[in-house]
């Protein structure tokens, strides 16, 4: 491959780093590789390797999606050991710019480049796609952001909604708080609506009605929830869809995305069916005199698995990030 005609792009989480190359004035991610951040001293070294992996010298630019809060030129990542400054990082590797976003605005910029073959329907009508998106993803935490139409493309937010209060509407929500709050102090949403919080939730459920919980991975519980061998299971990954569509309502409520949710994060699609089945939908439209507009609001799953490459793309020519 002729290395000039090509950008790097990446995204960078606690676990994986995920990189390709896209062309001059295209989006479409080439010659994915995935490579395990644990394996490399450094982001350089990752760089270095991929690059030769894929026969490539050189690319002309470069952008990043990052798991980590960005401020100033340093970079610490949440949760693995890389660390490093974004001009000496240019510098090294020669390229003309290199742009670093946050890893759940990638994922929201990539969003309107997903294929309809990777947008599962889950509830609502048209909507109106002159309006904004909502982009939420339960993951290893939980995601929030959104896309405001501008005249030729979309203005991200970066936002902290998964930091919002946890809510209770009934009795058993409150019980759940209660034993939430005498763990963790504050409780937010994303003390439930993860990969982590399934767990917690999972355990309250248990404390709550006096059972054993013997599970302990968010996997477990939901892979006990789908083949129905475990009924508790059954009904904590009941309540935590019931939970998702109460909360990503309320964000679309304060949003106002009649553009659409969009659903993302490596989660939900492992258990596609059953979320499909569980209570989110109800959830979601039950808004009192609000109910119209819910139902109107078209919701979606995202499968496509490299939508924060997508974005990464996206955001090399989006002068708005
Ligand atoms: N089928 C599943 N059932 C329950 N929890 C799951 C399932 N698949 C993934 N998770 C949980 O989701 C979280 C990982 O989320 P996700 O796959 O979106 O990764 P991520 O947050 O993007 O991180 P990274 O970018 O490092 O891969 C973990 O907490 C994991 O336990």
């Amino acid at each position: 491959m002729t290395a000039e005609h090509y950008s790097l792009v990446g995204d960078i989480g606690g676990t994986n780093a995920r990189f390709a190359l896209v062309k001059q004035g295209s989006i479409e991610p080439e010659a994915i590789e995935v490579l395990p951040c644990r394996d490399y001293e450094n982001l350089d070294q990752a760089v270095v390797t991929y690059l030769e992996r894929v026969g490539v010298a050189s690319v002309r630019q470069a952008c990043l999606a990052v798991a980590s809060p960005l401020r100033g030129t340093r970079v610490t990542m949440t949760n693995n050991h890389w660390r490093f400054d974004i001009e000496a990082v240019r510098q090294v590797f020669g390229w003309s710019a290199f742009k670093v976003i946050n890893d759940f605005t990638a994922m929201a910029l990539g969003v309107p480049h997903v294929s309809d073959a990777n947008l599962v329907h889950v509830c609502g009508g048209p909507g109106d796609p002159g309006r904004p998106k909502l982009v939420m993803g339960p993951g290893t935490g939980l995601g929030v952001s959104g896309l405001v139409p501008i005249r030729n493309g979309w203005v991200p937010l970066v936002t902290e909604g998964g930091h919002v209060d946890f809510a209770p509407t009934d009795d058993t929500e409150m019980d759940v708080l209660r034993l939430l709050r005498a763990r963790f102090g504050r409780v937010s949403v994303e003390r439930i609506l993860c990969g982590q919080g399934l767990l917690n939730l999972y355990q309250a459920h248990a404390e709550i009605r006096g059972v054993a919980a013997p599970l302990d991975a968010p996997e477990k519980i939901t892979a006990a929830a789908v083949d129905a061998s475990d009924a508790l299971a059954g009904e904590v990954l009941q309540h935590f869809c019931e939970m998702l569509g109460r909360t990503a309502g309320n964000s679309a409520l304060t949003l106002g995305s009649l553009g659409g949710v969009y659903l993302c994060g490596g989660m939900l699609p492992g258990f596609l069916d059953f979320f499909l089945g569980s209570p989110f939908r109800e959830a979601f439209v039950a808004k009192g005199r609000m109910r119209p507009l819910m139902e109107f609001t078209p919701v979606y799953v995202v499968t496509e698995p490299y939508t924060g490459l997508l974005g990464a793309a996206e955001a090399l020519g989006n002068s708005e990030v």
